[in-house]
């Protein structure tokens, strides 16, 4: 018998709310405690503190591995690989945008079954908007008043027509080779992966491409994200179009990601691979 997912996601949605308080509160005032390329501030810290308490209080640990971005280097591999259960989760995505207070920033939660989510949250505190979903369920929207309503993505077809998000501190020449001579010409840079995976599912935005470099964005950063825009009616691949896989000993997300509102997705991630191809030759 399958889970109750929609029960699942409700405990989460609580959670997240809880998150995004602790994130909005800090982000008022906070102190950065490690800079550098992938800084951690007091608010990654406590919001990690939080949603793990929260979470392992309800999901047996015994039943339920946990791969968070602030404590994974701790825990033996064993604790998770293998597992049929996992959660992923980043307590702060877009720690370069908090700190800039630009308000794009995000928390994902997502429930893994076999490396694949199945439950996922993302909450913009700075947007004060909550998104959720389920596997077959759809994708939900709420703000902090309660209001729900289920979102679907653009349904825009034209090149012309179509805007690309993409990251405004993770760039490296490469990546930027690539998005000068991508085919879709209007391009919008937003923080975090949610905010853009949020600019998508409400149809402000219509793609996100990623792309690594000397590093490259982990499992935290897309489980949750994936699954919001999948249940909006969107595609969150690899270029060649393969699903993307969580859990494994490796966390980085080597290579180049496309998600997109599911309508041109193949022919861009052609694209996007021969374009790479004639960058490599020079
Ligand atoms: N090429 C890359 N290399 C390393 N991390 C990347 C990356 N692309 C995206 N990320 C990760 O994805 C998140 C969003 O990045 P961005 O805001 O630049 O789009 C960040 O997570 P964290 O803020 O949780 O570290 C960042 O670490
Ligand atoms: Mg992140």
């Amino acid at each position: 018998m399958e889970p109750n997912f929609e029960g699942i996601c409700a405990i989460v949605r609580s959670v997240g709310w809880g998150a995004a308080e602790i994130l909005a509160n800090q982000a008022q005032s906070f102190e950065v405690e490690k800079s550098g390329d992938s800084p951690v501030t007091s608010a990654d810290l406590a919001a990690n503190r939080y949603i793990l308490e929260k979470l392992q209080a309800v999901f047996d640990p015994q039943v339920f591995a946990y791969l968070s971005e602030e404590t994974y280097q701790s825990e033996p591999l064993e604790s998770r690989i293998g597992r049929d259960w996992v959660w992923i989760i980043d307590p702060l995505d877009g720690t370069k945008d908090f700190i800039n207070r630009t308000g794009e920033y995000a928390m994902h939660i997502a429930l893994t079954y076999r490396g694949r989510p199945v439950v996922a949250v993302v909450a913009c505190p700075g947007f004060g908007k909550l998104y959720s979903a389920t596997l077959r369920g759809g994708t939900w929207v709420e703000n902090q008043n309660g209001d729900r309503q289920r979102l679907q993505v653009s349904n825009k077809t034209e090149f012309s027509d179509l805007t690309v998000v993409a990251s405004r501190s993770h760039r490296d020449a490469r990546f930027n080779q690539l998005m000068d001579h991508f085919p879709v010409t209007q391009q919008k840079q937003i923080g975090s992966v949610g905010c853009k995976i949020a600019a998508i599912v409400e149809q402000k935005a219509d793609l996100y491409v990623s792309l690594s470099g000397k590093s490259a964005a982990k499992d935290w950063d897309f489980a949750a994200p994936e699954l919001i825009l999948t249940e909006a009616g969107g595609q969150f691949t690899y270029f060649d179009q393969s699903p993307i896989q969580y859990n494994r000993e490796d966390v980085s997300q080597w290579g180049g990601i496309l998600a997109s509102n599911g309508q041109v997705h193949g022919e861009l991630c052609q694209t996007a691979i021969a374009l790479l191809e004639e960058i490599d030759r020079g």
